[in-house]
């Protein structure tokens, strides 16, 4: 039995938090409202983020960060992506002792096109760690909830703190691999929602199951151009935190991206719809992280770059879907063996 701190308790720390329980941790999921902690105390159920489990009383609920982070061998930051430089700013001035830090946050800062680890390697003591652990995958807190088979990735540049992610989480409902490739891990994780932003607004738009395998494939194609150009394995966007996360994510009921591009498509007003939902939708601060990323990396990235235009600039969808297929005629796959010879290139 290990103590595990997991820092954010919406949809998916929740979901975290009772991994952790069922696999016998002693697990204090920490909320930065004490008012929050006072009600799942109470009620034992989350009711904002995630209703339909009850939350174990052997869960410490808590809003005070020391109690949270005492004695902890592990932090798991599962937090918007908005907020992991405030946290780790606080948790800098309290954590005192060596951890493994893990998070599951999907994101790319926009100002500043940083992933969520290299924002969290300036924010904390580098003292306090070895090397972060990204969880990630294909994986809605509302099945992983309730113990649906679910697998993830644990990826790290350290062996051992990718171990001890797996040992900690991994158990026959909720199976865990290692992977190396943390830059591939990250980017797949947080390109993917804008994508499922537009398997919304495909949907949302009537348009059927071929159009939305187009924007899926396509849509891979192009993170993993951009992946690759900044040197993540190609191989990795075919794995379960690229294709994977992006099949889940543009097909599921449960995805926040595929609802707010749906109900866009619909003709509901981006403000609105972030308000309504009451929950992050990673995809619209990450669409314009990418859109700039593209465009200073000269890379291609034509869904992206719609679904930016779309969310920023007012474009109209279906405007945008007829743009999109009426693009200069291409081979399909050339674009494929160049990333794959460039990146094998590189690691001779
Ligand atoms: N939901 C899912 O199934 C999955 C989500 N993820 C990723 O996990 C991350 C978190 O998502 P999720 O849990 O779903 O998000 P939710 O919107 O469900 O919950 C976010 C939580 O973070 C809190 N929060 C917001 N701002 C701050 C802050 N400045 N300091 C402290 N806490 C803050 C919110 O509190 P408040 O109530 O005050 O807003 C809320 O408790 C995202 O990057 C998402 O992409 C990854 C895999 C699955
Ligand atoms: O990343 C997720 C599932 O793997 C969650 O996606 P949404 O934020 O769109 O719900």
């Amino acid at each position: 039995m290990e103590k595990v701190a997991v820092l954010g308790a919406g949809s998916w720390g929740t979901a975290l938090a009772l991994v952790l329980h069922d696999n016998g941790h002693d697990v204090r999921l920490w909320t930065h409202l004490e008012a929050h902690a006072k009600e799942i105390n109470a009620t034992h159920h989350n009711h904002a983020y995630l209703n339909n489990v009850e939350i174990p009383s052997t869960i410490t609920v808590t809003s005070n960060l020391e109690t949270a982070l005492a004695d902890t061998t592990a932090v798991v930051f599962v937090l918007p992506t908005t907020a992991i430089r405030p946290v780790c700013q606080q948790v800098k001035a309290v954590l005192d002792h060596p951890v493994t830090i893990i998070h599951g946050t999907k994101g790319i800062e926009p100002e500043t096109f940083k992933r969520v680890s290299e924002m969290m390697e300036e924010e904390l003591s580098s003292d306090c760690f070895d090397e972060i652990v990204v969880l990630s995958g294909p994986s809605h807190a509302e099945e992983v909830s309730i113990k649906q088979p679910t697998t993830v990735s644990a990826s790290s540049l350290s062996e051992k703190s990718a171990s001890h992610a797996q040992q900690l989480f991994m158990n026959e409902r909720f199976r865990v691999y290692t992977n190396k490739d943390v830059l591939g891990v990250e980017l797949g994780g947080s390109l993917k929602n804008i994508i499922a932003l537009g398997a919304g607004i495909s949907d949302g738009l009537g348009y059927g199951d071929n159009a939305k395998a187009a924007l899926v494939t396509r849509g891979l194609a192009e993170i993993a151009r951009l992946g690759t150009a900044m040197g993540a394995d190609p191989l990795t966007f075919i794995g379960l935190t690229g294709i994977g996360d992006l099949i889940v994510t543009s097909t599921s009921q449960h995805s926040r991206n595929w609802r707010a591009g749906n109900l866009l498509a619909k003709g509901g007003s981006l403000d609105s719809i972030l308000t309504e939902m009451g929950m992050v939708v990673e995809g619209v601060r990450t669409a314009k992280a990418a859109y700039h990323l593209a465009k200073e990396k000269g890379i291609d990235m034509p869904i992206t770059s719609g679904i930016y235009h779309i969310l920023f600039e007012g474009a109209d969808p279906q405007a945008m879907v007829d743009q999109l297929m009426t693009r200069q005629r291409r081979p399909e796959t050339d674009e494929v063996h160049e990333m794959l010879k460039s990146y094998y290139l590189k690691q001779k």
